[in-house]
């Protein structure tokens, strides 16, 4: 998908476009991505993102409702390698992630709320293709997710399908 830079997104769509609070850092080797959202929403249990980033990411961006848990990570670099392998463009986690210098080094968006050591305790549980939330911002799978320096954008696929 063709990359437009986030404030390029706002003054062409102002109120229409969802902006997600600042916040979230940035900890991945790609800093400017995009793509298709596919939503998680799990707490303190990363089995469903395990699983989607083990599956084919086509360019999209996996956007994890983590209820904005800073008591564990959602993902490590071990998960977030597998997104690398299976072609994601990005995951955004309202959480934390671990192994922060190696998520440096990886061809990969990620932005999450911080880090912390602690894994998560697999539990089978978490649901996906739900409508979610990031910090100001509600997610619907399908929307297209744009981060850059700047921050996040949410555009219905509608209206990303118009940006050319
Ligand atoms: O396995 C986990 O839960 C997270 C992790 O450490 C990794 O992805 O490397």
């Amino acid at each position: 998908m063709t990359f437009v830079s986030t404030c390029d997104l706002l003054d062409r769509f102002k109120d229409d476009a969802r902006v997600v609070l600042p916040g979230l850092r940035d900890f991945g080797a790609v800093t400017r991505f995009s793509g298709p959202v596919v939503t998680v929403k799990c707490f303190e249990d990363n089995s469903r993102v395990k699983e989607l980033l083990a599956t084919p990411g086509e360019g999209r961006v996996l956007v994890v409702d983590g209820g904005g848990s800073l008591r564990c990570a959602l993902m490590g670099d071990m998960i977030a390698g597998s997104a690398v392998r299976n072609g994601w463009a990005g995951v955004v986690i309202w959480g934390c992630v671990r192994d922060v210098a190696e998520l440096a080094t990886l061809p990969l968006g990620i932005r999450a709320a911080a880090a912390t050591p602690r894994p998560s305790v697999r539990r089978d549980q978490g649901l996906t293709g739900l409508s979610i939330a990031l910090p100001g911002a509600a997610v619907e799978p399908g929307d297209v997710l744009f981060a850059d320096e700047d921050g996040i954008v949410l555009l219905t696929g509608e209206q990303a399908a118009g940006l050319k």
